[in-house]
């Protein structure tokens, strides 16, 4: 994806500047958003979807760029466990992507792309952007915020730094800081993408794109999505269209294609400064660090919302002790929070897959 898509996304221009935790401040912000359900008259039934990595607004109905189904319709919609049918949906593309939001491919006050004078935004910048949409759009207090991995922590950072803006908190598949082995994941997928040529300093908009470093940098991850026994169950040693090895360096194994696969395709839909700026963001979140060291200080605010932790026992990335440290966080400020470990055998990104439990948990905390 070399450049922004010429598809014209729904979206607002926030009437202020942006500060951004850097000290910096970003003019002219674009969010892009989608809404499903009605608005209530008096406004009390919308619910702020934050997306993951790399996913987007397009949370249900037919992605634009892509033509996929929206990434959470098993969870969204019209009787699903987020009811379309009660509650107006909100989804904001997150600063620094590259869905219609400003991120570093979009042009700044001199008419180029930002590239990589685009500022290092957090996922507390994310937020306040989304606060700031709400406020253009009117809506003060959320029903609910709802996130799944970064959107999860968006949702923690929601409940931190703007506690009166939702009444409840359901945070999925994630953690409140990114631990030394997040950080080196990314880190190497980071290095993927600057070794790739194309890359050029970031400044590659003209031209070709570092799709090569950016697969790569997919396959790393997607790996860290997956659990060995997901893998292993659909995958195992199984060979890709052949009946032998053939002792040279192709796709033999189906495990080997599924990755090629996975890391081209994801080339199609996502820019690689902008996974360069989102990783960053994930690896500098700290909640702790944010509140002066001690996590149930970035509670304080928050006591009279209702929290609904989830985790699965798979999730090697964002694992259970990560979550009960949270839950722990708020016991010590006695906010209300249920927690539940799910068992489902499809690692982190069981929270976008078919897993019954999660649709009877997120039903009942929504209601
Ligand atoms: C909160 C958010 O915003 S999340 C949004 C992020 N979106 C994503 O991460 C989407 C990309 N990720 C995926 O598709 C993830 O794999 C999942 C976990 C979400 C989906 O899981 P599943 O439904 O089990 O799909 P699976 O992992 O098997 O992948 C299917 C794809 O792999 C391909 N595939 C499967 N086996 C092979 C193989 N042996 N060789 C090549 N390709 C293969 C399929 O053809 C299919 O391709 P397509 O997606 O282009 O149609
Ligand atoms: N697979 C999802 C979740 C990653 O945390 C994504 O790519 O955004």
């Amino acid at each position: 994806m070399a450049t922004t898509s010429t598809t014209s996304f729904r979206s607002v221009t926030l009437d202020a500047p942006l500060p951004l935790d850097s000290g910096r401040e970003l003019a002219g912000v674009q969010v892009a958003y989608e809404t499903a359900g009605e608005l209530a008259a008096d406004k009390s039934n919308a619910i702020l979807i934050f997306h993951a990595l790399t996913g987007d607004q397009f949370v249900v109905g037919q992605h634009p760029v892509t033509g996929k189904p929206g990434w959470w319709e098993r969870m969204v919609g019209p009787g699903k466990p987020i009811d379309t049918t009660r509650y107006h949906v909100i989804c904001a593309n997150v600063v620094g992507s590259c869905m219609g939001s400003t991120g570093p491919a979009s042009l700044g006050a001199d008419g180029k792309p930002y590239a990589m004078n685009f500022p290092v935004i957090t996922i507390r910048d994310m937020v306040r952007a989304q606060m700031m949409l709400l406020d253009a759009l009117g809506i003060e207090t959320l029903h609910a915020v709802v996130g799944g991995s970064m959107g999860g922590m968006q949702a923690l950072s929601c409940a931190a730094n703007f506690p009166d803006r939702a009444s409840r908190v359901l945070a999925i598949a994630t953690t409140a800081r990114h631990s030394a082995q997040n950080i080196a994941f990314h880190e190497m997928a980071r290095q993927a993408i600057m070794a790739d040529p194309n890359w050029r300093g970031g400044d590659y908009y003209d031209g070709q794109s570092p799709d090569k470093g950016l697969a790569v940098a997919r396959m790393a991850a997607h790996i860290t999505y997956l659990s060995e026994e997901g893998l292993t169950e659909k995958f195992g040693r199984r060979l890709q269209d052949r009946d032998a090895k053939s002792f040279g360096f192709d796709a033999d194994f189906q495990v080997e294609s599924y990755l090629r696969h996975q890391g081209l395709s994801f080339t199609d839909r996502f820019d690689a400064n902008s996974y360069l700026y989102i990783t960053r963001a994930m690896d500098y979140f700290d909640l702790a660090e944010e509140a002066g060291g001690l996590l149930a200080d970035a509670f304080v605010g928050a006591k009279e919302t209702r929290f609904c932790l989830v985790s699965f026992d798979t999730d090697w990335l964002y694992t259970t002790a990560d979550m009960r440290e949270v839950v722990h966080a708020l016991n010590a400020v006695a906010a209300p929070v249920s927690f539940v470990e799910l068992s489902a055998p499809y690692g982190h990104d069981s929270f976008l897959l078919d897993v019954p439990a999660l649709d009877q948990v997120v039903t009942g905390f929504i209601a």
